[in-house]
């Protein structure tokens, strides 16, 4: 466990989804480093960096639905949102065989059965998804990360990414792209989740309709 959480305030956080989500941060702690998918200093602070700040962006998220995770890495926040959502549809796009395959055994693992793994850059599938929602950490700045995925969305959809405080900046080079999918003025949201854990800046903005 975690050095700053309570077991039980963990799990009263994440409910039904705990025992995948733990199972989740558990196999990250013992397998994580030794496969490259975070550095040794992660270790201690797997939950707090890691965990909850992907489960913040779940509370702008619909119950039901296609989510795209653009560039999953070691699952984040593709997994953690297939287990708090059980009813959407999650697809998680990363190009890089061996975490694609440590994707499909953590889904396997933490008994998921509404993630599919693409293998690819989310640039090869456009077109190829009318994903409700979009989600994406630490892949890209806004300009390319929205080249990449908007024209992955639906008309209607959403754009729902996770980034630093210093997204503000990240806009004006990404107005372009933004006018020609007619994406919505972006707001800038501070997520919270447990009492003592630090907000995760989310960004969101929504395609308009045809
Ligand atoms: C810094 S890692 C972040 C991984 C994870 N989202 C996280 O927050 O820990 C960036 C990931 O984006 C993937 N990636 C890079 N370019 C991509 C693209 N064009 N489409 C999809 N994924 C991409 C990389 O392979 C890598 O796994």
């Amino acid at each position: 466990m975690d050095e700053n959480y309570e077991r039980s305030t963990l799990s009263d956080y994440f409910g039904e989804a705990f025992p995948a989500v733990e199972r989740f941060a558990h196999e990250l702690t013992v397998q994580g480093e030794l496969r490259g998918l975070i550095g040794p200093r992660e270790l201690g602070r797997i939950w707090d960096r890691h965990i909850l700040n992907s489960a913040a962006v779940v509370q702008y998220l619909p119950e039901q639905g296609t989510v795209v995770d653009i560039g999953s890495g070691a699952g984040l926040p593709g997994l953690v949102i297939a287990a708090m959502r059980p009813q959407a549809e999650v697809i998680l796009v990363e190009p890089m065989e061996r975490r694609c395959v440590w994707l499909a055994e953590m889904t396997d693992a933490m008994g998921l059965t509404n993630v599919e793994v693409k293998r690819g850059r989310a640039e090869e599938f456009h077109d190829a998804f009318e994903a409700d929602v979009v989600t994406s950490r630490a892949v890209a700045a806004l300009d390319k990360l929205a080249r990449w995925s908007l024209p992955l969305l639906r008309p209607g959809g959403q754009l729902v990414i996770l980034k630093g405080r210093n997204v503000a900046g990240e806009i004006e080079p990404a107005q372009k792209v933004l006018r020609k999918f007619r994406m919505s003025a972006p707001e800038i949201l501070e997520a919270r989740t447990i009492e003592g854990a630090e907000p995760t800046t989310v960004l969101r903005t929504t395609r308009g309709k045809k």
